[in-house]
Protein backbone atom coordinates (compact mmCIF):
# COMPACT_ATOMS: atom_id res chain seq x y z
CA UNK A 1 0.00 0.00 0.00
CA UNK A 2 1.42 3.49 -0.47
CA UNK A 3 0.93 7.01 1.30
CA UNK A 4 -2.73 7.33 2.04
CA UNK A 5 -4.71 10.74 0.48
CA UNK A 6 -7.74 11.21 1.00
CA UNK A 7 -8.64 11.17 -3.37
CA UNK A 8 -7.60 7.55 -3.32
CA UNK A 9 -9.23 5.39 -1.66
CA UNK A 10 -7.23 18.75 39.99
CA UNK A 11 -8.31 18.39 43.49
CA UNK A 12 -11.81 17.57 43.24
CA UNK A 13 -14.64 18.36 45.20
CA UNK A 14 -15.30 14.63 45.66
CA UNK A 15 -13.49 11.60 47.06
CA UNK A 16 -9.49 11.54 48.80
CA UNK A 17 -6.43 11.69 46.56
CA UNK A 18 -4.49 8.55 47.49
CA UNK A 19 -2.59 8.03 43.75
CA UNK A 20 -3.82 5.09 43.72
CA UNK A 21 -7.55 5.22 41.43
CA UNK A 22 -8.85 4.11 43.68
CA UNK A 23 -10.94 7.43 45.16
CA UNK A 24 -14.27 7.38 46.52
CA UNK A 25 -16.46 9.32 48.27
CA UNK A 26 -16.29 10.34 51.38
CA UNK A 27 -18.47 7.43 53.05
CA UNK A 28 -16.53 4.79 50.90
CA UNK A 29 -19.40 5.19 47.90
CA UNK A 30 -19.23 6.49 44.96
CA UNK A 31 -19.86 10.33 44.59
CA UNK A 32 -23.35 11.58 43.23
CA UNK A 33 -23.33 11.34 40.01
CA UNK A 34 -24.70 14.32 37.73
CA UNK A 35 -27.44 13.38 35.25
CA UNK A 36 -27.55 15.37 31.87
CA UNK A 37 -30.70 16.03 30.96
CA UNK A 38 -32.67 14.52 27.46
CA UNK A 39 -29.62 14.24 25.56
CA UNK A 40 -27.77 17.32 26.50
CA UNK A 41 -24.22 17.32 27.27
CA UNK A 42 -22.60 17.34 30.72
CA UNK A 43 -21.43 21.39 31.74
CA UNK A 44 -18.07 22.21 31.73
CA UNK A 45 -17.29 21.99 35.12
CA UNK A 46 -18.71 18.51 35.38
CA UNK A 47 -15.97 17.62 32.89
CA UNK A 48 -13.18 19.96 34.24
CA UNK A 49 -13.84 17.80 37.93
CA UNK A 50 -13.37 14.72 36.55
CA UNK A 51 -10.52 15.56 34.92
CA UNK A 52 -9.31 17.02 37.82
CA UNK A 53 -9.91 13.75 39.64
CA UNK A 54 -8.07 11.99 37.02
CA UNK A 55 -4.81 14.10 36.70
CA UNK A 56 -4.31 14.69 40.08
CA UNK A 57 -5.10 10.99 41.30
CA UNK A 58 -2.52 9.64 38.08
CA UNK A 59 0.23 12.67 38.76
CA UNK A 60 0.23 12.79 35.01
CA UNK A 61 -1.02 14.77 32.44
CA UNK A 62 -1.72 12.43 29.24
CA UNK A 63 -1.02 13.59 25.76
CA UNK A 64 -2.95 10.65 23.76
CA UNK A 65 -6.08 9.33 24.67
CA UNK A 66 -6.60 5.57 23.73
CA UNK A 67 -10.16 3.99 23.60
CA UNK A 68 -9.95 0.54 23.40
CA UNK A 69 -12.46 -1.38 21.25
CA UNK A 70 -14.25 -4.50 22.17
CA UNK A 71 -11.93 -7.33 22.43
CA UNK A 72 -9.04 -4.62 22.90
CA UNK A 73 -8.57 -3.86 26.36
CA UNK A 74 -4.74 -5.03 26.31
CA UNK A 75 -4.07 -1.87 24.71
CA UNK A 76 -4.21 -0.52 28.06
CA UNK A 77 -2.34 -3.36 29.48
CA UNK A 78 0.68 -2.25 27.61
CA UNK A 79 0.87 0.96 29.74
CA UNK A 80 3.83 1.27 32.04
CA UNK A 81 3.91 2.66 35.73
CA UNK A 82 -0.27 2.25 35.30
CA UNK A 83 -2.37 4.12 37.80
CA UNK A 84 -6.39 2.60 37.34
CA UNK A 85 -9.41 4.32 37.77
CA UNK A 86 -12.28 1.98 37.95
CA UNK A 87 -15.56 3.38 36.16
CA UNK A 88 -17.21 3.14 39.19
CA UNK A 89 -15.40 5.14 41.46
CA UNK A 90 -14.94 8.11 39.26
CA UNK A 91 -16.96 10.85 40.25
CA UNK A 92 -19.57 11.49 37.27
CA UNK A 93 -18.56 8.79 35.35
CA UNK A 94 -21.09 5.94 33.69
CA UNK A 95 -20.53 2.26 34.28
CA UNK A 96 -19.56 -0.06 31.27
CA UNK A 97 -21.99 -2.93 30.70
CA UNK A 98 -20.66 -4.88 28.06
CA UNK A 99 -18.27 -8.12 28.09
CA UNK A 100 -15.04 -6.85 26.78
CA UNK A 101 -14.72 -3.37 28.44
CA UNK A 102 -13.29 -3.88 31.39
CA UNK A 103 -14.73 -0.58 33.16
CA UNK A 104 -11.40 0.77 33.94
CA UNK A 105 -9.54 4.28 33.33
CA UNK A 106 -5.30 2.87 32.80
CA UNK A 107 -2.90 6.42 32.83
CA UNK A 108 0.69 5.99 32.47
CA UNK A 109 3.04 5.92 29.90
CA UNK A 110 3.94 3.93 26.65
CA UNK A 111 6.76 4.50 24.33
CA UNK A 112 7.84 7.72 26.65
CA UNK A 113 4.63 9.22 26.07
CA UNK A 114 1.69 10.33 28.75
CA UNK A 115 -1.24 8.45 27.57
CA UNK A 116 -4.57 7.33 29.00
CA UNK A 117 -6.88 4.81 28.08
CA UNK A 118 -10.15 3.33 28.33
CA UNK A 119 -10.79 -0.37 28.95
CA UNK A 120 -14.20 -0.06 27.94
CA UNK A 121 -16.08 2.37 26.04
CA UNK A 122 -20.23 3.30 26.50
CA UNK A 123 -22.52 2.35 23.38
CA UNK A 124 -25.76 4.07 22.52
CA UNK A 125 -27.26 0.73 23.06
CA UNK A 126 -26.43 0.58 26.85
CA UNK A 127 -28.78 3.35 26.87
CA UNK A 128 -26.70 6.38 27.55
CA UNK A 129 -27.18 9.74 25.21
CA UNK A 130 -24.35 10.20 22.70
CA UNK A 131 -23.31 13.18 24.68
CA UNK A 132 -22.63 10.83 27.52
CA UNK A 133 -21.36 7.96 25.37
CA UNK A 134 -18.56 10.33 24.26
CA UNK A 135 -18.08 12.55 27.58
CA UNK A 136 -14.91 11.02 28.28
CA UNK A 137 -13.39 12.42 25.25
CA UNK A 138 -14.05 15.75 26.34
CA UNK A 139 -12.60 14.57 29.89
CA UNK A 140 -9.41 13.77 28.19
CA UNK A 141 -9.21 17.16 26.35
CA UNK A 142 -9.46 18.72 29.69
CA UNK A 143 -6.91 16.17 30.79
CA UNK A 144 -4.35 17.69 28.24
CA UNK A 145 -4.49 15.14 25.58
CA UNK A 146 -4.30 16.10 22.32
CA UNK A 147 -4.55 12.90 20.36
CA UNK A 148 -7.23 10.46 19.88
CA UNK A 149 -6.75 6.80 19.11
CA UNK A 150 -10.08 5.36 18.79
CA UNK A 151 -10.43 1.48 18.30
CA UNK A 152 -13.12 -0.52 17.49
CA UNK A 153 -14.28 -3.68 16.65
CA UNK A 154 -16.09 -4.10 13.30
CA UNK A 155 -18.12 -6.06 10.35
CA UNK A 156 -16.37 -5.90 6.91
CA UNK A 157 -18.86 -5.20 4.40
CA UNK A 158 -15.71 -4.56 1.70
CA UNK A 159 -15.96 -8.10 0.05
CA UNK A 160 -11.97 -7.90 0.01
CA UNK A 161 -11.60 -7.54 3.81
CA UNK A 162 -10.74 -10.95 5.58
CA UNK A 163 -11.81 -11.60 8.98
CA UNK A 164 -8.69 -10.15 11.41
CA UNK A 165 -7.56 -7.33 9.23
CA UNK A 166 -7.23 -4.10 10.45
CA UNK A 167 -8.65 -0.77 8.42
CA UNK A 168 -7.62 2.39 9.13
CA UNK A 169 -10.32 5.12 9.22
CA UNK A 170 -10.22 7.87 7.01
CA UNK A 171 -13.94 8.77 7.03
CA UNK A 172 -17.24 8.03 8.49
CA UNK A 173 -20.92 7.47 7.63
CA UNK A 174 -22.87 8.82 10.59
CA UNK A 175 -26.32 6.99 10.55
CA UNK A 176 -27.23 8.40 14.10
CA UNK A 177 -26.58 11.64 12.52
CA UNK A 178 -29.05 10.71 9.59
CA UNK A 179 -31.72 10.26 12.47
CA UNK A 180 -30.73 13.36 14.06
CA UNK A 181 -28.97 12.03 16.81
CA UNK A 182 -25.63 14.17 17.88
CA UNK A 183 -23.11 13.76 21.12
CA UNK A 184 -23.36 18.12 19.75
CA UNK A 185 -27.21 18.27 20.76
CA UNK A 186 -28.28 20.88 23.25
CA UNK A 187 -27.02 23.59 23.80
CA UNK A 188 -23.26 24.72 22.88
CA UNK A 189 -20.19 25.20 25.27
CA UNK A 190 -17.33 27.66 22.62
CA UNK A 191 -15.04 26.73 25.40
CA UNK A 192 -15.11 23.11 23.70
CA UNK A 193 -15.63 24.21 19.83
CA UNK A 194 -18.13 26.02 17.73
CA UNK A 195 -21.47 25.17 17.34
CA UNK A 196 -20.99 24.18 13.84
CA UNK A 197 -17.97 21.98 13.68
CA UNK A 198 -16.71 20.57 9.92
CA UNK A 199 -15.84 17.17 9.57
CA UNK A 200 -14.29 16.45 6.39
CA UNK A 201 -10.09 15.66 7.42
CA UNK A 202 -11.42 14.29 10.80
CA UNK A 203 -8.84 11.36 10.86
CA UNK A 204 -5.53 12.41 10.63
CA UNK A 205 -3.70 11.71 7.26
CA UNK A 206 -0.04 12.13 8.71
CA UNK A 207 -0.77 9.70 10.86
CA UNK A 208 -2.56 7.15 8.94
CA UNK A 209 0.01 7.46 6.65
CA UNK A 210 2.76 6.46 9.58
CA UNK A 211 0.15 3.71 10.56
CA UNK A 212 0.68 2.34 7.04
CA UNK A 213 4.69 2.78 7.12
CA UNK A 214 4.39 1.33 10.30
CA UNK A 215 2.45 -2.04 8.77
CA UNK A 216 5.05 -2.23 6.19
CA UNK A 217 7.73 -3.03 8.97
CA UNK A 218 5.54 -5.26 10.45
CA UNK A 219 5.13 -7.61 7.35
CA UNK A 220 1.27 -7.07 7.74
CA UNK A 221 0.83 -4.40 4.97
CA UNK A 222 -1.37 -6.92 3.23
CA UNK A 223 -3.90 -7.35 5.73
CA UNK A 224 -4.54 -3.24 6.17
CA UNK A 225 -6.81 -1.26 4.50
CA UNK A 226 -7.60 2.34 4.45
CA UNK A 227 -11.50 2.69 4.63
CA UNK A 228 -15.15 4.18 5.60
CA UNK A 229 -16.83 3.24 9.19
CA UNK A 230 -20.35 3.61 9.82
CA UNK A 231 -22.06 3.68 13.13
CA UNK A 232 -25.33 2.04 13.92
CA UNK A 233 -27.73 2.15 16.48
CA UNK A 234 -27.27 -1.35 17.38
CA UNK A 235 -27.77 -3.86 19.89
CA UNK A 236 -28.60 -6.28 16.79
CA UNK A 237 -26.28 -7.00 14.06
CA UNK A 238 -27.47 -4.98 10.72
CA UNK A 239 -29.59 -7.05 8.51
CA UNK A 240 -28.83 -8.60 4.76
CA UNK A 241 -30.33 -5.27 3.10
CA UNK A 242 -29.29 -2.80 5.98
CA UNK A 243 -25.69 -4.47 4.50
CA UNK A 244 -26.25 -4.17 0.91
CA UNK A 245 -27.74 -0.65 1.29
CA UNK A 246 -24.57 0.44 3.58
CA UNK A 247 -22.28 -0.77 0.81
CA UNK A 248 -23.81 1.45 -1.92
CA UNK A 249 -23.28 3.68 0.23
CA UNK A 250 -19.11 3.51 0.40
CA UNK A 251 -18.94 2.38 3.76
CA UNK A 252 -16.31 -0.76 4.29
CA UNK A 253 -17.24 -1.50 8.11
CA UNK A 254 -19.59 -1.07 10.08
CA UNK A 255 -19.97 -1.45 14.00
CA UNK A 256 -21.85 0.39 16.86
CA UNK A 257 -19.13 2.98 18.40
CA UNK A 258 -16.49 5.86 17.49
CA UNK A 259 -18.13 8.05 15.14
CA UNK A 260 -19.79 10.07 18.32
CA UNK A 261 -16.45 9.75 20.02
CA UNK A 262 -14.76 11.36 16.80
CA UNK A 263 -16.95 13.90 16.23
CA UNK A 264 -16.70 15.76 19.90
CA UNK A 265 -13.16 14.70 19.46
CA UNK A 266 -13.10 17.08 16.90
CA UNK A 267 -15.50 19.26 17.87
CA UNK A 268 -12.66 20.48 20.67
CA UNK A 269 -10.08 19.78 18.24
CA UNK A 270 -8.14 17.15 19.04
CA UNK A 271 -6.32 14.86 16.35
CA UNK A 272 -8.09 11.86 15.62
CA UNK A 273 -6.39 8.44 14.43
CA UNK A 274 -8.85 5.16 14.54
CA UNK A 275 -8.83 1.64 13.63
CA UNK A 276 -11.50 -1.23 13.40
CA UNK A 277 -10.42 -4.82 13.27
CA UNK A 278 -12.43 -6.49 11.22
CA UNK A 279 -13.98 -9.49 13.55
CA UNK A 280 -16.38 -10.75 11.07
CA UNK A 281 -17.28 -10.61 7.48
CA UNK A 282 -20.80 -9.27 6.62
CA UNK A 283 -22.83 -10.90 4.66
CA UNK A 284 -24.49 -8.84 1.65
CA UNK A 285 -26.06 -11.83 -0.19
CA UNK A 286 -29.19 -13.93 1.47
CA UNK A 287 -28.18 -17.45 1.78
CA UNK A 288 -29.26 -19.93 4.52
CA UNK A 289 -25.74 -20.66 6.20
CA UNK A 290 -25.68 -19.94 9.71
CA UNK A 291 -21.74 -18.53 9.39
CA UNK A 292 -23.55 -15.51 7.93
CA UNK A 293 -24.93 -14.54 11.79
CA UNK A 294 -22.34 -12.54 13.48
CA UNK A 295 -22.22 -12.95 16.78
CA UNK A 296 -20.22 -10.93 20.15
CA UNK A 297 -18.50 -14.56 20.94
CA UNK A 298 -16.66 -14.67 17.21
CA UNK A 299 -16.11 -11.22 17.91
CA UNK A 300 -14.00 -11.12 20.99
CA UNK A 301 -12.73 -14.66 20.10
CA UNK A 302 -11.20 -12.76 17.08
CA UNK A 303 -10.01 -9.63 19.07
CA UNK A 304 -8.29 -11.62 21.25
CA UNK A 305 -6.25 -13.05 18.47
CA UNK A 306 -5.65 -10.41 17.21
CA UNK A 307 -4.52 -8.17 20.36
CA UNK A 308 -0.96 -8.57 19.72
CA UNK A 309 -1.02 -7.03 16.37
CA UNK A 310 -3.35 -4.04 17.64
CA UNK A 311 -1.07 -3.27 20.30
CA UNK A 312 2.16 -3.13 18.62
CA UNK A 313 0.48 -1.15 15.41
CA UNK A 314 -0.39 1.06 18.85
CA UNK A 315 2.50 1.29 20.52
CA UNK A 316 4.94 1.52 17.65
CA UNK A 317 2.06 4.95 16.17
CA UNK A 318 2.93 6.89 20.19
CA UNK A 319 6.71 6.20 19.55
CA UNK A 320 6.44 7.75 16.19
CA UNK A 321 3.90 10.91 17.89
CA UNK A 322 6.58 10.80 20.60
CA UNK A 323 9.38 11.05 17.91
CA UNK A 324 8.51 14.19 16.59
CA UNK A 325 6.98 16.04 19.79
O1 LIG B 1 -17.28 -0.79 18.75
P1 LIG B 1 -16.79 -1.70 19.81
O2 LIG B 1 -16.93 -1.12 21.17
O3 LIG B 1 -15.39 -2.21 19.54
O4 LIG B 1 -17.75 -2.99 19.83
C1 LIG B 1 -18.36 -3.62 18.71
O5 LIG B 1 -18.62 -4.94 19.12
C2 LIG B 1 -19.94 -5.02 19.71
C3 LIG B 1 -20.74 -6.05 18.95
O6 LIG B 1 -20.12 -7.28 18.92
C4 LIG B 1 -20.58 -3.65 19.55
O7 LIG B 1 -20.46 -2.91 20.74
C5 LIG B 1 -19.74 -3.04 18.45
O8 LIG B 1 -19.75 -1.63 18.45
N1 LIG C 1 -21.98 -5.14 13.00
C1 LIG C 1 -22.05 -4.19 13.94
N2 LIG C 1 -21.16 -4.08 14.91
C2 LIG C 1 -20.16 -4.97 14.95
C3 LIG C 1 -20.03 -5.98 14.02
C4 LIG C 1 -20.99 -6.08 12.96
O1 LIG C 1 -20.96 -6.96 12.09
N3 LIG C 1 -18.92 -6.70 14.33
C5 LIG C 1 -18.40 -6.12 15.43
N4 LIG C 1 -19.15 -5.07 15.82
Amino acid sequence: MTGYSSKTDVATANGKQNGSGNQTGENGTKPTEFTPQGNHAYPYEVIQEIADFIVKGSGIRPKIGIICGSGLGSLADIIQNPKVFDYEKIPNFPVSTVEGHAGRLVVGTLEGANVMAMQGRFHFYEGYPLAKCSMPVRVMKLCGVEYLFATNAAGGINPKYAVGDIMLMHDHVNMLGFAGNSPLQGPNDPRFGPRFPALVNSYNKDLINKAIEISKTMGIESSVHVGVYSCLGGPTYETIAELKALRMMGVDAVGMSTVHEVITARHCDMKVFAFSLITNKCATEYSDKKDDEASHDEVMAVAKNRQKTCCELVSRLVAEIQKTA
